[in-house]
């Protein structure tokens, strides 16, 4: 049987007050396989400070930290590995000063990014926006033909992003998503950030038995 489906968490755009605890109470809700900071606004030192924060609370539960767009400061400051886009530097680079850490690379609705990304040795490729999303611009919109060509012909787990929520993400779960990332289905969650996850944990357990 393949690996089940698994809830990638990453943060809001911008930390609110108590976003510490917050998280805690988040992890502590259900399964969530890692966590990525996003901050893209920030200034490098309010990065570091964030990662000093909440990387012990992420570890502490057993869930992966990566960081958004940085490779060098993921490998300085000792993170599970880094997040990058396209647009974000050197792959290959990153590729060995995060030897032994967690690589992924956003690609697009591309499988030609998606085969250079695997050849290159990411842990994971990532596909997206496969909804319309608030959290990001997205200029990409991707469909689950992708996964399930993806996973029909590769080994490399993929990543399916962009306005996934709860009610939406059975499609996704089912086509062959290893990772279903979220942002707005846990933050903005009306009841809590610890409800997000437990809905996101419920609605991925039932596609994966009717998948
Ligand atoms: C898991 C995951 N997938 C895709 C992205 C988007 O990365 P990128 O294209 O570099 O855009 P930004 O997030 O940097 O705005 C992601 N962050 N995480
Ligand atoms: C970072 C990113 N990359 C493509 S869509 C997206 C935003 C995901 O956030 P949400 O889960 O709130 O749509
Ligand atoms: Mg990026």
């Amino acid at each position: 049987m393949d690996d089940p489906c698994r809830l990638y968490l990453i943060t809001p755009p911008v930390l609110p007050p108590g976003f510490a605890d917050q998280l805690a109470a988040a992890l502590d809700a259900g399964d969530v396989a890692c966590l990525q900071l996003r901050l893209k606004d920030a200034p490098r030192d309010e990065v570091k400070r964030a990662i000093e924060q909440l990387m012990p609370i992420a570890q502490a539960r057993d869930v992966a930290f990566l960081l958004n767009d940085d490779a060098i400061l993921a490998a300085e400051m000792g993170c599970d590995g880094a997040h990058l886009g396209q647009q974000d530097g050197d792959h290959a680079g990153a590729r060995m000063l995060l030897s032994g850490r967690i690589l992924g690379i956003t690609c697009h609705d591309s499988r030609h990014l998606a085969m250079v990304a695997g050849e290159m040795g990411a842990d994971y490729v990532a596909f997206g926006a496969f909804f319309p999303t608030s959290t990001k611009e997205a200029q990409y919109r991707a469909t689950t033909d992708l996964l399930e060509w993806w996973s029909e012909i590769a080994e490399i787990p993929c990543v399916a992003i962009g306005g996934i929520t709860a009610a939406n993400c059975a499609p996704l779960v089912r086509a062959g998503a290893d990772f279903l990332a979220v942002v707005g289905a846990v933050w903005n969650h009306p009841e809590g950030p610890a409800a997000g996850v437990r809905a996101m944990n419920a609605a991925i357990a039932a596609a994966s038995h009717a998948a």
